[in-house]
């Protein structure tokens, strides 16, 4: 099945690319040139990534484009609660993947904070985001279960991360898999963002956005709630 044949919401604009390989270079040039040009307009860009397995090729990719990275400030979509050097932590992903060479000299807003619960972690993480500029470039990832950021079926303050207007920044979010303990950002912030891309890659995610838009409950598929915004989806098989 190809990702032309899924009947998509008027506002979501679809990248069929060959390979991953195809798929990190097309989103790191689309990503550059709307940071560039968000440069050029205001003097300043802010890019949000997400993390996981598959964005390391993509993040290599557009560490190496030409860009003023001194004006950049780098934020997350969510962070596990680990620190930097536990290898599963999304600040480390960054540091390894995206912010070196040229790319080091971004502002990084990192999510984690060494607090004595998750809960106190997510009011300093949230803090600590209010000197995030207005997000110019969004890259989210989604899940087999339709989760994105770290806005996850069934944590208990889900319907609070996707309500389209609220207070907080940051909240604490629970995953099936470990690490279970996350911080992410709300959907009032990732909805906030100038322009959306959604990286998947794989029949098995293809799979998941078709059963996202068979239904329209985002607390069962929270994948959902960004599909009814505009959304540039990049996939490949
Ligand atoms: O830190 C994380 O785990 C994420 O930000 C998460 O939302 C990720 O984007 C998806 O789980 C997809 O991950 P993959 O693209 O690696 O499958």
């Amino acid at each position: 099945m190809a990702i032309s044949e899924l009947q998509l919401p008027g506002g979501v604009t679809t990248h069929s690319l060959a390979d991953s390989k195809a798929l990190a270079a097309t989103l790191a040039g689309d990503v550059a040139e709307r940071l560039r040009q968000a440069i050029a307009a205001k003097g300043q860009a802010c890019l949000v990534v997400s993390g996981g397995r598959s964005p390391v090729a993509f993040l290599e990719q557009l560490a190496a484009e030409p860009l003023d990275w001194s004006k950049v400030t780098v934020s997350l979509a969510d962070e596990r609660w680990v620190p930097v050097e536990h290898a599963d932590s999304n600040a480390g992903l960054l540091a390894r993947h995206l912010l070196k060479g040229p790319a080091a000299k971004a502002r990084f807003v990192g999510l984690y904070q060494p607090a004595g619960n998750l809960d106190a972690a997510a009011e300093q993480a949230d803090q600590a985001l209010a000197e995030l500029p207005p997000i110019d470039v969004l890259v989210l990832g989604m899940g087999d279960d339709g989760h994105t950021a770290s806005l996850f079926p069934a944590s208990p303050l889900l319907r609070q991360g996707l309500a389209k207007v609220g207070e907080r920044r940051v909240l604490p979010m629970l995953a099936p898999s470990v690490p279970h303990q996350r911080l992410s950002l709300t959907r009032a912030v990732l909805a906030s963002a100038a322009f959306t891309a959604l990286s998947v890659q794989g029949e098995g995610k293809l799979a998941t956005l078709r059963a996202a838009l068979a239904g329209d409950d985002p607390s069962e598929m929270p994948i959902r709630a960004f599909l009814q915004d505009p959304l540039d989806i990049y996939w490949c098989p």
